[in-house]
């Protein structure tokens, strides 16, 4: 079914070709962006989804070739046919095994480009037919796809692709990011994508005390423990052939770190209490709200244990980075909010945006999306009316009625003690970190997670 994937890059040198081009296929209706090189057609593509690109392979400042080999170009979607002068042959053939779909060679009747184009719209459609079918299995089996995931912007597309590709390996993943920027959810879409048929299961490692989480990981046998009346299965068995999430990594006990560190080797693990050992089949992937090298720099996370989670490490840029994915989301989020509560979704105009994208979300997607909710509240006209957004939407700002997150609630009240400790003490740390019953190392580790001066 051709004629659906019309958004069609044209990239050559000569105006004359590219003009040539354009008459031609603007009357077969494409839409069509035209750049002279390499370097522009990059350019272009931060902005707009192509879902073809037709380009020369001779061309000043930056070739065909170089083109299509660049990273942000090896992850697209789009479906990329290369023009080749006599004599470069060779080089459309390096071109196809590099991921080009198919070359013509120069000159060509307008009805050749016509027909290329046309086989590979229908290769497209296959495609996303393909994926589709994936991606309704997937959602099938575990309630979610990767394409829940709102986004539009290149570093997010990046990402994602990371996501497919790791997704079928076996290794562990370390998902970073700061709060609210959707690693539960990268955790899931990895878990998806893997085809495993077991269980997602996640675990906070700072909402537990060590002995429970033990035995919350690992299972226990009875009477392993006063109130141990029967015997446990862990999260590690519990997660056979699925995935499990271990979240705030960083605040693992770190007298359970070498224990996760013989599962991760041994593919292991043994019941609290118990003697027999079990395979693990699970998945790991673990998630660091803060950065987790520095925690092996504190002394509070252990090294070895650190390079065996970090085997692959995927990193998510924090909004403001991607403020393209603001507009999307804002739009996903009213939508929900207003399917829940039956209400009209208010129109969400292009000042709006462009309040959205000024502010810098310290608390991400999860603080977009409180903000969106009490809008909501404040709108009754059919234009979204946004309450201020200053420096009260920074985290340790945050009203509840922004941020409901126990999380963040006991960062502030955290974050708050420290303060105190600190201006009691006159800003000596040893004394600080007694009265806070913390170890200096530790206390020095927050101070600087929190920013205090
Ligand atoms: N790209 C996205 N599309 C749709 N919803 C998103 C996206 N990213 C995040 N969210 C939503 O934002 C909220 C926060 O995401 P999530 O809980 O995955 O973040 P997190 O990084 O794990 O947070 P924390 O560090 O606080 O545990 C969730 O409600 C999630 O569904």
């Amino acid at each position: 079914m051709a004629g659906i994937y019309r958004n069609l890059l044209i990239i050559d040198d000569e105006a004359a070709m590219r003009h040539m081009l354009r008459l031609v296929l603007e009357e077969q209706g494409y839409r069509i962006t035209e750049a002279a090189n390499g370097v522009e057609a990059l350019a272009r593509l931060g902005k707009e989804k192509f879902d073809l690109i037709l380009s020369d392979i001779r061309m000043p400042d930056m070739d065909g070739l170089t083109f299509l080999k660049h990273p942000e170009v090896a992850v697209l979607d789009a479906t990329i046919i290369m023009m080749s002068a006599y004599g470069s042959i060779d080089t459309a053939l390096e071109c196809i095994k590099s991921g080009a779909y198919d070359y013509i060679s120069k000159p060509f009747k307008p009805d050749e480009v016509i027909l290329t184009l046309r086989k590979a719209e229908e290769r497209l459609q296959l495609q996303h037919e393909n994926v589709s079918l994936k991606q309704a299995l997937s959602r099938y089996h575990t309630g979610f796809s990767i394409a829940d995931i709102i986004h539009t912007s290149p570093k997010m597309t990046l990402l994602l692709d990371q996501v497919r590709k790791v997704a079928a390996t076996d290794s562990p993943v370390l998902i970073k990011g700061e709060t609210g920027t959707g690693k539960e959810l990268i955790a899931r879409a990895l878990h998806s994508e893997s085809g495993r048929n077991g269980e997602f299961l996640a675990i906070n490692c700072s909402a537990l005390t060590s002995g429970l989480l033990e035995s919350e990981l690992f299972g226990h046998v009875k009477g392993a423990f006063t109130g141990a009346d029967r015997e446990k299965q862990g999260l590690f068995a519990i997660a056979a052939n699925g995935t499990l999430l271990l979240d705030e990594i960083a605040d693992l006990p770190l007298e359970l770190q070498p224990k996760l560190l013989r599962v991760l080797q041994e593919g292991e693990i043994r019941k609290v209490g118990g003697t027999r050992t079990e395979k693990v089949s699970a998945r790991v992937v673990a998630a660091a709200g803060r950065d987790l090298w520095e925690a092996v720099q504190a002394g509070d996370f252990r090294s070895d244990l650190y390079y065996r989670l970090a085997v692959v490490d995927l990193h998510i840029p924090p909004l403001r980075e991607r403020p393209d994915d603001i507009a999307v989301l804002a739009r996903h989020f009213l939508q929900r909010i207003c399917a829940r509560e039956h209400r009209s979704v208010p129109l969400l105009t292009d000042i709006a945006i462009g309040q959205l994208r000024r502010h810098n979300w310290p608390g991400n997607i999860r603080e977009l999306e409180n903000y969106l909710e009490k809008a909501l509240i404040f709108s009754v006209a059919d234009e979204l009316e946004l309450p201020p957004l200053g420096p009260a939407a920074r985290p340790r700002d945050a009203s509840p009625a922004e941020d409901l997150s126990l999380k963040s609630a006991a960062r502030r009240l955290e974050e708050e003690y420290i303060r105190q400790a600190l201006e009691r003490t006159g800003g000596n740390r040893t004394q600080a970190a007694q009265l806070l019953d913390l170890s200096l190392r530790a206390l020095m580790y927050k101070i600087k997670d929190y920013g205090i001066n």
